[in-house]
């Protein structure tokens, strides 16, 4: 048992000591090796921070910035990534930056990004996604890769495109048309325009995507929706990598709740639509994406196959991807229809001409010029999106650099669509007429100049849907209403952010406060008490061997409840009853032996000289030892415990009640 003791705790030893090796290695070497490499090839950026990388500051000068109100201007960028927006000024358009220890390569010069984004992902790959996105996103179109991503992209581009996108239209203008039917009540009220597209995005994909209503959908919604909280909660957070594995955040306790909970929710929706063949309902799994899904997981060509949770982690995504980001852009071209009137006029002007007071249709939505030039400015100035990420998948040249393979890279569209070198002085003006002529002209053929749907082969899968949905949407809108900006308007902060400390920083105190224990536990319990029993048998003194923190207490108890479980006989021997176990070391080591009371060594002498020798020099060489616990509840400081000066005191006075004169008047 105590041979199991050592081992154990020697292995949690060496472990601990591995752990911090790794520790070191991945949040101090790594990333000042990356920082000279990027450094030495002209790439600056602000300094890493052990283990918090930029974060700090990058969460401060958020806060900052998010808290002041703010003009009625386009120059969103200082206000949205004022971290970045700063290092761009300080240290160029490309400029190395810390998440937490995730070396970052921001990049925002064109050709740079055209290069990343169109290169095969051979070569730049979709970095491992963060343990919340995973919660919301799992095994999806936007995380998968290779073979995998090819099958499940196919199968979401003839959902979304062609004759299927067509298909959907009378579904969405059903969606819009429940939604402005609502409105009849609010005529002339002030009305939030955010939270009203939220319920018609959320509608639109569960109608066109999911064959259910938003009411079926509503819960997974919700839970999709307290998910990116919690991701916007932690974006700047460390995570500490060994004790991470064992310490769960309340936020990651709650995400692992949600995606569960998210996940029962989409397994019944599936399961709804193949009970519906089972039972005859109906003879197909249906057209739609879920459908598409459904037949995916039926099918009996194993290489063509989906998962039950493939399909979950898809339905996932397209819930979250198909109505956060379309709600975001209607949110934003009503608002700037709003402060644009003359804007405003001109689209309804041509919405009136194509369609009359009729509802959309496919053709006509094709011909929406200046619409199409609204939407395109609104998505330049307030993309969605702020940005995608890449990770450079081994070591690999782009442009002139050479970029470790432990980079991330990250391209900011925001930063390419509101730089003045692409788009010219006006860069923060709302010119939709930019457009007039097409996306090529207003680039001026520069791809990377504007690319609110991302660019190469991941390019969003949703853009025609979105697009076609917000044309809808903008069009029975326009037929009906005028819209106004409340006189009440400011940019309303974004979410304010506390800045709690990282838990980064305290899994370290732990972790450093926890070996420090082990250490110590290991020198007192381990390393001590086998030197001493080395120093005194290397004298000739043996003894019972130490046994990890019980010493020879077990061995000793056992022989003690022994001896006097028998019994004794009308004899005076009463030592090997008393004491079985002192009485048997003595008859195997001699009168004198190092015995073990738990860790604390014990020199057992029975050799009357060294006795002698013990008991009569001075106290200063052989004292009273500390008092157990238990005996100092019994004792005290008193006499029997105390030493030196104060016992002599004590003594004295003790003496005097016990001796000589006071003896003879006691009796
Ligand atoms: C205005 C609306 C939208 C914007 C601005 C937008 C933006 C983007 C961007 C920038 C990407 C590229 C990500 C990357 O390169 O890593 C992307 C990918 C994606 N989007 Fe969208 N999106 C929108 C609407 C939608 C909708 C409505 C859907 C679903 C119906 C959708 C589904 C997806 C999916 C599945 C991907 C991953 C594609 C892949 O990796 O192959 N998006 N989106």
């Amino acid at each position: 048992m105590g041979n199991l003791l050592i081992l154990f705790t020697a292995s949690l030893c060496l472990c601990l000591f591995v752990a911090l090796l790794y520790v070191l290695y991945k949040y101090w070497w790594v990333p000042h090796r990356v920082q000279f490499i990027m450094n030495s090839q002209g790439i600056k950026g602000p300094p890493y921070e052990f283990i918090h990388g930029n974060n700090k500051e990058a969460l401060q000068m958020r806060k900052e910035a998010s808290s002041k109100p703010m003009a009625l201007t386009h120059d969103i960028f200082p206000r949205v990534m004022p971290h970045d927006y700063s290092c761009i000024k300080k240290y160029g358009k490309n400029f190395l930056s810390w998440n937490g220890v995730r070396a970052q390569l921001v990049i925002t010069d064109p050709e740079l990004v055209k290069e990343v984004l169109k290169t095969s992902e051979k070569a730049f790959s979709k970095p491992k996604t963060s343990y919340f996105f995973k919660k919301l996103l799992g095994d999806s179109i936007p995380t998968i890769k290779s073979e995998k991503w090819a099958r499940h992209r196919k199968l979401a581009n003839h959902a979304f495109h062609g004759e299927s996108l067509k298909n959907m239209i009378p579904a969405m203008i059903a969606s819009v048309g429940t939604m402005l039917e609502k409105w009849k009540d609010k005529e002339g009220k002030e009305m939030e325009v955010f939270k009203e597209f939220r319920l018609l995005t959320s509608e639109v994909i569960s109608r066109t995507a999911f064959g259910s209503s938003y009411l079926e959908g509503e819960k997974i919604f919700d839970m999709l929706t307290k998910l990116t909280l919690i991701i916007g909660r932690n974006f700047y957070k460390a995570k500490f990598p060994v004790i991470g594995k064992f310490w769960k955040s309340a936020d990651e306790i709650e995400s692992n709740k949600l995606e569960k909970m998210i996940h029962d929710s989409v397994m019944k929706i599936v399961k709804q639509r193949e009970e519906k063949v089972m039972t005859g309902e109906v003879d197909s799994f249906g057209h739609d994406f879920l459908g598409l899904l459904v037949n995916a997981y039926h099918d009996p060509d194993e290489k063509n196959m989906f998962l039950i949770q493939d399909i979950i982690d898809e339905c996932k995504t397209f819930y979250f991807a198909g109505q956060e980001t379309t709600n975001s852009l209607l949110a934003w071209t009503t608002l700037l229809l709003a402060i644009y009137p003359d804007w405003q006029d001109k689209t309804r002007a041509e919405v009136i001409e194509v369609f009359g007071n009729q509802n959309p249709n496919s053709e006509g939505i094709a011909k929406l010029k200046t619409m199409t030039m609204i939407i395109n400015e609104t998505l330049r100035l307030y993309p969605p999106l702020n940005g995608v990420v890449r990770k450079a998948e081994r070591d690999i040249q782009l442009g002139k650099l050479v970029l470790p393979n432990y980079l991330d890279l990250n391209i900011r569209f925001i930063a390419l669509h509101h730089d003045p070198d692409l788009w010219g002085d006006d860069v923060h003006l709302f010119k939709p007429e930019r457009f007039a002529e097409g996306i090529a002209k207003a680039t001026n053929n520069n791809a990377a100049a504007f690319m609110p749907f991302g660019l190469g082969p991941r390019t969003c899968v949703g853009m025609n849907f979105a697009i076609t949905e917000t044309k809808i949407a903008l069009s029975m809108t326009l037929q009906r209403y005028t819209f106004t900006l409340s006189p009440t308007y400011v940019h309303a902060p974004l979410p304010n952010l506390s800045l709690k400390p990282q838990h980064g920083l305290h899994c370290l105190c732990l972790f450093v406060a926890l070996l420090y224990v082990l250490l110590y536990v290991l020198y007192e319990y381990l390393w001590v008490p086998h030197h001493l029993q080395f120093v005194m048998n290397s004298q000739g003194i043996r003894g019972p061997p130490y046994e990890f923190i019980h010493g020879n207490n077990k061995e000793a108890l056992q022989m003690q409840k022994e001896a006097s479980s028998k019994p004794m006989a009308l004899t005076h021997d009463i030592f090997p009853r008393v004491m079985p176990h002192d009485y048997s070391c003595i008859k195997q080591y001699g009168n004198n032996y190092l015995s073990w009371n738990g860790v604390r060594a014990q020199l057992v002498i029975t050799d009357p000289e060294l006795v002698k020798e013990v008991l009569k020099t001075s106290e200063k060489a052989f004292s009273k030892p500390k008092p157990s616990y238990f005996f100092k509840k019994l004792l005290g400081d008193s006499i029997p415990t105390i030493k030196s000066e104060k016992s002599a005191r004590h003594r004295k006075l003790a003496n005097h009640a016990f001796h000589g004169e006071s003896l003879k008047v006691n009796h």
